[in-house]
């Protein structure tokens, strides 16, 4: 680079750091990421170096970032408040490490690590024991007044009344708005229809600077301390100032460490990594600090930063890419989230072609248009998330993206209940994910046990119409022919908002050619993950001319699909392709395109499809189409999935009434109630009373078994399970008693027992004729009163007259004497 080429680019730099500084410190807003900001400051820094003549006290890289704002008296800082050098690099770290030890003279040193908060800095004037004046950082010189705003603050000491404090000192730190704050907020904006804040940082930032102090008060900022600066008292090391300030009430994040070595600061960089996004705040980094006050003085500082300390900030790399569509994901509970499928993007070190959207929230947050490009982050979590959107980009004729209100799966119109961000599907019964999630509790190994029924093969099941509910397992042993052929990987599916089926890339161009084997377009797929679907199927073209087989057929029909595409407005989702589009390629003229789509919304697989059109199909069609379809149930299959559910019926009742999936009872509970009311019908006809002087039975699960019961299909299912002969009664064998000395009684027991321990008072009691109740009350026959029984259930069982006899009386009553 030439001088004057460098001139050129450090006017450049400086103007953009310039502007991005404006609107990060006054106008609160990021246009781009921190990263990207770094980066530049970065590559000024270093020309600055390389030549040193075009460097300018008012460069951007000798100045603190922010300035003071019209709106607010001013004051000096008595102690400059500087800005921290910053990396992203290990080397760069300990390239600083080795400067600290030659700035020492090799003489031991101590670090002391905090997390980098990602908040506003202020700083907190204390005279006489009163906060006299909190100031923002400003240009590092001087800065704002907002005492009044900070005075809101709920844990910032604003007196000392009992606790020794110097005459005068300052505190700094950084001021945050708690995550949940920051939610709740926005969350209470949407529904105002108000704009929603950026990030917390954001919205901390224009706190501190608001004009009406009662405002702020309502936001519930918080403020972490950091640094403590006074001359009297004798603190000479930043870990014993540290620990004055927490001792005087300010509020110190407990994630500190002091470390001795470089090697130290990197395990405790390593270790919060990913555990800093459980903290309550956002945090970018770590910052390391020079312990001992002495070693600072002799480090010293640079135009604006410390050489003593220095930052290491955390990578979220971020990349841009484009919205191509939205599929709504519906789980096992009927919650709906969205997924963003992006146009193929590199982020670090990995090709994203989806980002999660949480909810409604977060796509009304982002403002998400149709098409428009947005900015992908991977930060702690796996699955990448949009931060922004470029806005410039966006098409003049987009359109607000609008949330779906029915479910895709099932086409029931969704709810959100208050106070939840997630939408659901409220069709519990039979919408097929939440059906999936109920099968899969049935057959479970602690309930039903099936394990040939795998969740693949339910799947299969429900989507392709066989199992609507429990009872439908047990008649599929009379359908086993038609079982034969249906598909069962749905990872070659992809449903649409709408419910629109789309197939696998990889199966389609399969299925379209002739000659070219799965795993080699698998293989050419892999080679092409990084590319949109046009430049895929563009690159094909030259793979199959190259293959040399069927190359005039093979490439006809992938230009075919080229031309379909583009005339078809199918919403895009990356790696799959419309079904109507490749099914109308495969079977001709048989069915045309509006009526494919018609037929394939809904559908969850090629075999639905085709047995819904009804086509007379010609050989080679068929063929083809096999080539499409998933993996199917083969003989072997289903002959052991029959024998498991056939085994099945011997389960015990406790087992059975597991399996139910009666909301609130798990295992244990229905162990419980099965001992106690030995079938069905009599837990069915129970009253609440009686329920609830079962052990463990609570009102909620009375509501539960209450509201299961109520309902007729339930009736149904359970009549029908009946007849295929599953257990609704507990075996008598198992349930012989011992004796019946205690028949008729309803006994409890309270406080230590010597002979027996808790459970198995309640077996003994059964197992001889008695029933053991759980809370005191007057239909009691007596309570066997152990060591120790509470003094308030003596009580009571006194009052109501219920008789309380000692554990010996009660073993020699069973003629038991130890
Ligand atoms: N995206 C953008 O457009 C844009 C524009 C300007 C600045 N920025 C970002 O803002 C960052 C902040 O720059 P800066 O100069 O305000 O701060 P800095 O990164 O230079 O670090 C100093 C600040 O860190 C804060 N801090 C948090 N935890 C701390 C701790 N434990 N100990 C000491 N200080 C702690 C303090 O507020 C202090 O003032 C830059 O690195 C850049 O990434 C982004
Ligand atoms: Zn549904």
């Amino acid at each position: 680079m030439t001088p004057s080429q460098a001139e050129a680019r450090i006017a450049e730099l400086s103007q953009q750091i310039n502007y991005y500084n404006h609107q990060y410190y006054q106008e609160d807003h990021s246009e781009i990421s921190d990263y990207e900001f770094d980066k530049l400051l970065e590559e000024l820094i270093q020309l600055e170096t390389d030549f040193p003549e075009f460097l300018t006290e008012q460069s951007p890289s000798q100045r603190v970032g922010g300035t003071i704002t019209k709106e607010f008296e001013t004051a000096m800082h008595e102690t400059r408040m500087l800005s921290l050098g910053n990396t992203y690099s290990e080397e760069e770290l300990l390239a600083f490490d080795e400067r600290v030890a030659k700035g020492l003279e090799h003489r031991n040193f101590e670090y002391f690590c905090e997390l980098k908060f990602d908040g506003v800095a202020i700083s907190l004037v204390y005279e006489n024991g009163k906060l006299v004046r909190a100031v923002t950082r400003g240009d590092g010189t001087k800065g704002d007044v907002v005492t009044e705003n900070i005075r809101t603050i709920r844990n910032i000491p604003i007196f000392f009344s009992d606790q020794e404090v110097p005459a005068k000192f300052e505190v700094r730190g950084e001021i945050f708005l708690p995550r949940k704050e920051f939610e709740k907020i926005n969350s209470e904006r949407a529904e105002n229809g108000d704009p929603l804040l950026a990030n917390p940082r954001n919205a901390a930032s224009g706190t501190v600077k608001m004009q009406d102090s009662s405002i702020v008060a309502k936001r519930r900022l918080n403020c972490y301390f950091y640094q403590l600066i006074t001359n009297e008292t004798e603190v000479n090391q930043h870990d014993s100032a540290m620990a004055l300030l927490e001792k005087w009430g300010f509020n110190v994040s407990p994630t500190y460490k002091k470390c001795d070595s470089i090697k130290e600061v990197l395990q405790y960089i390593e270790e919060w990594r990913e555990k800093r996004h459980s903290l309550p705040l956002d945090t970018d980094g770590v910052v390391l600090k020079v312990n001992d006050y002495d070693q600072r003085e002799e480090l010293g500082f640079t135009a604006k930063i410390p050489r003593w300390a220095i930052a290491y900030k955390y990578q979220a790399e971020s990349a841009e890419s484009q919205l191509l569509s939205i599929t709504y994901q519906v789980g096992r509970t009927g919650a709906i989230t969205p997924v963003a499928n992006l146009s193929p993007v590199q982020l670090a070190g990995t090709t994203v072609k989806r980002a999660s959207l949480h909810n409604a929230n977060e796509i009304e947050r982002l403002g998400l248009y149709e098409g428009d490009y947005v900015f992908v982050e991977k930060g702690g979590e796996i699955i990448p998330k949009i931060t922004a959107v470029s806005i410039e980009k966006r098409n003049s004729e987009a359109q607000p993206v609008r949330y779906i209100a029915h479910c895709p799966e099932c086409g029931t119109e969704l709810i959100r209940r208050e106070s939840e961000a997630k939408h659901y599907c409220p069709n519990t019964q039979s919408c097929p994910p939440q059906l999936l999630g109920r099968i899969e509790h049935f057959v479970h190994k602690r309930a039903m046990d099936i394990d040939s029924l795998g969740t693949e093969r339910i799947r299969a099941l429900i989507d392709q119409g066989y199992i609507s509910n429990f009872a439908d397992i047990y008649d599929l042993e009379s359908k086993s022919d038609e079982l034969l052929g249906l598909e069962m990987n749905q990872d070659q599916y992809q449903k649409t908002d709408e419910g629109m089926l789309y197939i696998s890339l990889h199966k389609a161009l399969f299925a379209l050619t002739e000659g070219i084997s799965l795993s080699a377009i698998g293989k050419f797929l892999e080679e092409n993950i990084e590319n949109a679907l046009e430049e895929t199927l563009k690159n094909f073209l030259t793979y199959i001319r190259e293959s040399k087989k069927k190359v005039a057929q093979n490439v006809g029909t992938i230009q075919l699909l080229e031309g379909l595409l583009q005339s078809y407005p199918f919403p895009k989702v990356e790696d799959f392709l419309p079904l109507p589009l490749v099914l109308s390629l495969l079977i001709g003229k048989k069915a045309g395109i509006s009526r494919l789509k018609e037929v394939a919304i809904h559908e969850s697989t090629v075999h639905g499809i085709l047995l819904k059109l009804n086509l007379d199909l010609s050989k080679e069609q068929e063929d083809r189409i096999k080539k499409l379809k998933a993996n199917t149930f083969q003989e072997g299959v289903i002959t052991n999935m029959i024998e498991g559910i056939k085994a099945s019926k011997e389960q015990s009742f406790e087992r059975v009434l597991f399996a139910l999936g009666i909301r609130n009872i798990g295992e244990n509970t229905a162990q419980i109630l099965a001992r106690s009311f030995k079938n069905i019908d009599n837990l069915k006809n129970a009253s609440s009373e009686s329920l609830l002087e079962v052990n463990g039975v609570g009102e909620t699960l009375v509501n539960s078994l209450k509201e299961f019961f109520s309902e007729e299909e339930n009736i149904q299912i359970i009549d029908r399970l009946k007849a295929q002969g599953l257990n609704f009664e507990i075996e008598e064998i198992e349930r012989a008693l011992e004796s019946n000395v205690l028949e008729g009684k309803k006994i409890l027991a309270s406080g230590k027992l010597n002979h027996f321990k808790r459970d198995e008072i309640i077996d003994f009691v059964e197992a001889n004729g008695g029933q053991y109740v759980k809370s005191v009350s007057k239909s009691l026959d007596f309570i066997i009163e152990g060591e120790d029984m509470g003094p308030s259930k003596k009580e009571k069982a006194e009052k109501l007259g219920v008789k309380l006899i000692s554990e010996e009386d009660f073993m020699k009553m069973m003629g038991k004497e130890f």
